[in-house]
C-alpha cells in the first residue's frame, strides 16, 4: 500500500505560542510503559497487540471506536492497591474502587473477585453492582442529593456505609431507617479546605463546592451534632475526597491532617471515639510523558503515616483507613480504537486527523483540556513525525479528541489510531450526541476478546423514541 507522506515538522500556532507540546518522540512506534496497559506491545508485523489480541482483529471483529480493557492489567492494579495496605478482614477492604470511572457487571465481579469494595454514587451504579451480586455490605453510596428512592433502595440492599452530605439528608436518611427499623452505618461527608491542584472542575475540597459539610466553617461538627440525635443512623466515620487527577500528594496530607483533627474534636466534645476514616481517591496516572504519578504503595505508607502520627498527637487511636481510587485502577488499563477517516491539512495552520468517534465517547478533552497520548495501531512507521490534532466527527469545532500530539506523516484513511488511558471516565461519561452510538467495552487477556458491553444500535437509540 503507498500513502503520500503529509509535509512533516512543528509548522504550527501552537508551537509558535509555546502551548508546551513536547518535542516529537525520538521513536514514534515506541509504546511508553506508564501511559499504556502493561501487555501493549508493538509486534514484529507492526501493529499494536493488547492482552495478546491484535488491534487489527479486534476492529474486525468489534468495529471502531471500541474502548479495550487489559483485563489482567485492571486486577493487577486493584490487587497493588489491597496489598499497599496489607493485612486486612476480608469483609472489610480498605479499598473501595470508585465504580464512577467505570462500571459494569463484569467489572463490579473483578472487583469483588480481587476483594475490593465498591464506591456507588446513584442508583444505576448500585444496581449495576446488585446485579453483579456485589456483596453489598462492601458498598459505599455517595453523592451529595440522594434522592428518597436511592436511599431506600440503599437501606434495603444493605450497603456497607452511606456517606452523608446535607442536613436535609440526615433527616431524610434517618426517617427512612427508623421507618423500617434499620440501622444504617454512615459517615459524614467533610470538606476539608484543601485546594486540590487540579482542574478546577474535578477538585472538590475547597470551600465553594456543592460537596460536603465544610470544616472550617463549622458545618461538619454541626453535621456530627445532627447526626448523633438520630438513634437510626450509626456513625462510623469521616469521610474525605479532594478531587481527581492530582499529583501533589501533600494535598491527601493536609486533608489527612485535618480530618483526623475533626475525629479529635468530636471525641472531646461526644466522647465517641470514630473507628473510620476515609480519604478518598483522586490519585492521578499518566496520559502523557509529562505525568509521573506516585505509586499506590508509597502514597498507602504516606497516608498511613501522616494518620498515625496525627492520632498519636491527640491521643486517638488509629481509625480504620479506606481509600477509593477510581482511576489509579481502572484509567491506564483501558484504550480507544479508532479508524482514521480523514486527514486534513491546512497550510501553515494545522493538520487535522479525523477520526470514527470523539467528544461522545471522550468528553475530558472538551470539558477539561485533557490531554492523551495516541499512536498508529494497525501498523508501525518510518515516516517523519507530524504534529497533528486528532478530532472527531461531531458537529462541534471543539470535538477534540487529541489536542496536540506527533503521528507519522503518512497517516491516511484507513489507519486504526488507538489512544492510551482512557479507561476511566470515556465510557462513563460517553453520551449520545448527534444520535452516536455508544462503542462496546471489549475485555482482553490471554489473546481472548470478551465484550463487557456490546454497542449501541439504531434499534437501541429508537426504542427510546416514543413517536
Ligand atoms: C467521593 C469520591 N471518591 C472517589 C472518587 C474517585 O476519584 P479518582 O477516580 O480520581 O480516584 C471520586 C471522584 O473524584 C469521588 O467523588
Ligand atoms: N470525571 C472526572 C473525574 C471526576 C471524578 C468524580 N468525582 C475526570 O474525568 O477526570
Amino acid at each position: 500500500m503507498s500513502r503520500a507522506a503529509h509535509p512533516a515538522g512543528p509548522r504550527y500556532a501552537d508551537v509558535l505560542h509555546g502551548s508546551g507540546v513536547p518535542a516529537p518522540p525520538a521513536d514514534l512506534n515506541a509504546l511508553e510503559a506508564k501511559v499504556w496497559p502493561s501487555s501493549a506491545r508493538r509486534e514484529e508485523d507492526g501493529q499494536i497487540t493488547i492482552g495478546g489480541v491484535p488491534l487489527r482483529r479486534l476492529a474486525e471483529e468489534q468495529g471502531t471506536p471500541a474502548y479495550v480493557i487489559d483485563e489482567a492489567d485492571w486486577r493487577m492494579r486493584a490487587r497493588a492497591w489491597l496489598a499497599a495496605f496489607g493485612d486486612h478482614d476480608p469483609a472489610e477492604p480498605p479499598v473501595h474502587y470508585a465504580s464512577k470511572a467505570f462500571l459494569s457487571k463484569a467489572v463490579a465481579r473483578w472487583a469483588a473477585q480481587e476483594g475490593l469494595g465498591l464506591d456507588v454514587c446513584s442508583g444505576g451504579e448500585l444496581a449495576t453492582a446488585l446485579a453483579a451480586q456485589f456483596p453489598a455490605h462492601r458498598l459505599t453510596f455517595h453523592g451529595n442529593n440522594k434522592s428518597s428512592a436511592e436511599l431506600v433502595r440503599a437501606l434495603e440492599a444493605g450497603v456497607g456505609r452511606i456517606v452523608l452530605d446535607s442536613f436535609e439528608e440526615i433527616d431524610r436518611l434517618a426517617g427512612l431507617a427508623a421507618d423500617r427499623g434499620l440501622r444504617p452505618r454512615v459517615m459524614v461527608r467533610v470538606t476539608v479546605g484543601v485546594e486540590a491542584h487540579t482542574h478546577e472542575f474535578i477538585a472538590t475540597a475547597h470551600e465553594d463546592q456543592k460537596f460536603g459539610f465544610s470544616l472550617s466553617g463549622g458545618l461538619a461538627a454541626e453535621a456530627v451534632r445532627r447526626v448523633l440525635k438520630h438513634d437510626a443512623l450509626d456513625l462510623v466515620g469521616i469521610h474525605s475526597h479532594i478531587g481527581s487527577q492530582i499529583f501533589d500528594t501533600s494535598g491527601f496530607e493536609v486533608a489527612a491532617h485535618r480530618a483526623v483533627g475533626l475525629v479529635a474534636a468530636i471525641r472531646d466534645e461526644h466522647g465517641i471515639r470514630l473507628p473510620e476514616l476515609d480519604l478518598g481517591g483522586g490519585l492521578g496516572i499518566a496520559y502523557t510523558s509529562e505525568d509521573d504519578p506516585a505509586d499506590a504503595f508509597d502514597i498507602v505508607a504516606g497516608l498511613k503515616a501522616i494518620v498515625a502520627r496525627e492520632c498519636f498527637g491527640y491521643g486517638l487511636a488509629v481509625p480504620r483507613l479506606t481509600v477509593e481510587p477510581g482511576r489509579a485502577i481502572a484509567g491506564t488499563p483501558g484504550i480507544t480504537l479508532y479508524e482514521v477517516g480523514t486527514v486534513k491539512q491546512l497550510d501553515g495552520l494545522r493538520t487535522y486527523v479525523s477520526v470514527d468517534g470523539g467528544m461522545s465517547d471522550n468528553i475530558r478533552t472538551a470539558l477539561y483540556d485533557a490531554a492523551y497520548t495516541c499512536a498508529l495501531a494497525s501498523r508501525n512507521s518510518d515516516a517523519a513525525p507530524m504534529l497533528a490534532r486528532v478530532v472527531g466527527k461531531h458537529c462541534e469545532s471543539g470535538d477534540i479528541v487529541v489536542r496536540d500530539t506527533w503521528l507519522p506523516s503518512d497517516i491516511t484513511a484507513g489507519d486504526l489510531l488507538a489512544v492510551a488511558a482512557t479507561g476511566a471516565y470515556c465510557r462513563s461519561m460517553a453520551s449520545n450526541y448527534n444520535h452516536a452510538l455508544r462503542p462496546p467495552v471489549v475485555a482482553v487477556d490471554g489473546g481472548d476478546t470478551r465484550v463487557l458491553l456490546r454497542r449501541e444500535t439504531e434499534v437501541d437509540l429508537l426504542a427510546l423514541d416514543l413517536g
